[in-house]
């Protein structure tokens, strides 16, 4: 592995064993962002997205949840997809290096917010999966301005960290402790979301 992208790897992992959440910039390159925006505009143009759910049952509450979604499997990626996820296992290989989950899998998904979604505060557990440890959210938005809104709010026990989508930026957090929302944006809002899970 890269010798800096270790050195990130070690800085946003401490923050999570300080904190429960960390924050790494620069997990991509602005032209890592472009190509995965292209990637994105492919597949939302052959209208592969879908309203996303809120339980295993896939619930459609718009209220709740606004979002659209793909979820991305390797066997199916592209070369800039493939290369995302094989970053995204590094770093896996290197929280199970460093701390003790037990890292075994991981499942991910685009998600586009369009103009006014949200997500309300939330925990990203199912009731009957706790397979998921650690969630994570690269934002792909390229040039977001503070007053496009669209943060993300992590409550925390003493308080609330607010977290603006900025493309190419690595949010990471532990899925069962954590609740949090996503305000609604005057621009769409994009980002590749998944959870490392410590069963397959
Ligand atoms: O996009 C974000 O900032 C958070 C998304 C989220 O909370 C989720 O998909 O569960
Ligand atoms: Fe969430």
């Amino acid at each position: 592995m890269e010798e800096t992208l270790a050195f990130s790897f070690e800085s946003i992992i401490s923050q999570i064993i300080e904190h429960g959440y960390g924050i790494l910039d620069n997990f991509l390159t602005e032209e890592e962002i472009t190509e995965l925006n292209e990637s994105f505009l492919a597949h939302y143009q052959a209208q592969e997205f879908r309203q996303a759910g809120i339980s295993k049952e896939h619930e459609v509450v718009k209220n709740i949840r606004g979002d659209e979604i793909l979820w991305l499997e390797k066997e199916q990626a592209n070369a800039i997809e493939i290369k995302f996820l094989e970053r995204l296992e590094a770093f896996m290989s290197y929280v199970n290096y460093t701390c003790f989950l037990g890292l075994r899998s991981y499942e991910i998904h685009y998600a586009s917010y369009p103009v006014g979604t949200f997500y309300k505060r939330h925990l990203d557990k199912f009731r009957n999966d706790s397979g998921r440890k650690l969630s994570f959210i690269c934002y792909l938005n390229q040039n977001w301005q503070a007053d496009n809104g669209g943060e993300l709010v992590l409550y925390l026990p003493d308080k609330e960290e607010i977290v603006l989508p900025i493309g190419g930026r690595l949010v990471v957090f532990e899925s069962d402790k954590i609740e949090h929302e996503v305000l609604p944006a005057n621009r769409e809002r994009r980002s590749l979301t998944g959870w490392l899970r410590n069963i397959d």
